[in-house]
């Protein structure tokens, strides 16, 4: 059994292999200089000894059938090991779309049944962290580091916590490509997950579907089986790799594209996400970051469809604004 550093303990051959080479990502302590530096500059960075969610490290599946409530929980089942993101509220907008995932109901111990008997299909379990779970782990959440993360919230001026996912997946279970509105402190608690992050300056290789889509900022290339005649610039694609264990907080920067994998043959993972409204810039400054592009582009789209009503004429009035004047 290979093992990375320290005692962490994985087989990096358990993971998937893809097309393209990646870089590391820089791990360091939570004082280093270099920690608060790269996130100042938007950059994702492995920060260890956060103590951040120390008090969930204990959270294993008998500890969560014992205290997450006997209420509901949101679990997404799929045919697949991807879990593609989708907004339910924008399936109006495609009538062809066929949701990838069903959104089940579910309480936790039939969740525990499901994991034991998945048959064909594979299960994750999403679950908001609120006021809902035991009181066991409303105190343990409560036990958080929550000053670490506030002095980051303040220091960086992010906007307020939006909310925390709790998330319960099995082993191989894939969250492909996508990138979010949010700065994220993304806290990994049980098994080991791989993060593959791409900048947002790959906007133009990773191909995004069109805002009215369900699936709205996740990328319309298949890992798995890239389409390299619809998606040529996929090629150009450099990624950074990290893999999370147990304690470790990995920032995702906003707008910087991740793609999720919980280690195969594996155990089940656990992570809790926080998720912040990014900070508002109280002026602009030029030249613009990556970052208000893509707002930009996003705003621009969006204007552009609600005033065409038409996503086909969108390719047409484009290329007529670019082609010839400004390319
Ligand atoms: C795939 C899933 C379960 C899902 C289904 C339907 C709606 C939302 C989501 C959703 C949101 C966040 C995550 C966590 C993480 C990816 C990961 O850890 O797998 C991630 O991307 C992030 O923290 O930003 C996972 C999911
Ligand atoms: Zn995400």
């Amino acid at each position: 059994m290979a093992s990375g550093s320290g005692d962490r303990k994985y087989d990096p051959n358990k993971f998937r292999k893809y097309t393209f080479d990646t870089e590391p990502i820089p791990r360091l302590h939570c004082y280093h200089p270099d920690t608060d530096r790269l996130i100042a500059n938007e950059r994702p960075v492995v920060i260890t000894d956060t103590h951040l969610a120390d008090t969930a490290l204990k959270w294993d599946l008998e500890y969560l059938a014992k205290h997450l409530g006997s209420g509901q929980h949101t679990v997404y089942r799929s045919k697949t090991h991807k879990f593609k993101y989708y907004d339910e509220k924008k399936i109006k907008n495609l009538p062809s779309f066929t949701p990838p995932t069903q959104v089940l109901r579910m309480t936790f111990a039939e969740f525990l049944d499901k994991l034991r008997n998945p048959g064909k299909d594979r299960y994750y379990l999403q679950q908001a962290l609120n006021d809902t779970v035991g009181k066991q782990l409303v105190l343990d959440y409560l036990g958080f580091n929550w000053d670490y993360v506030n002095e980051q919230q303040r220091k960086f001026k992010w906007g307020p916590l939006t909310s925390n996912l709790l998330l319960v997946g099995m082993p191989g279970n894939v969250t492909p490509a996508h990138y979010d509105e949010q700065q994220n402190f993304f806290a990994q608690l049980r098994g080991y997950k791989r993060v593959l992050l791409f900048p947002p300056e790959q906007f133009g290789c990773l191909y995004s579907h069109p805002i009215h889509s369900p699936h709205d900022r996740q990328s319309q290339v298949d890992f798995d089986a890239p389409d390299l005649a619809r998606f040529p610039r996929f090629r150009e694609v450099r990624g950074h790799k990290v893999v999370l264990g147990p304690g470790d907080v990995l920032y995702i920067p906003m707008y910087w594209w991740h793609h999720v994998e919980s280690l195969v043959d594996s155990e089940v993972t656990v992570s809790v996400n926080f998720w912040y409204k990014g900070g508002t810039v109280d002026k602009i400054e030029y030249p613009l970051s990556i970052q208000q592009k893509v707002a930009i582009m996003r705003n621009i789209e969006k204007m552009l469809l609600e005033a065409l009503h038409d996503p086909d004429q969108m390719a047409p009035l484009l290329c007529d604004i670019v082609k010839g004047r400004y390319d």
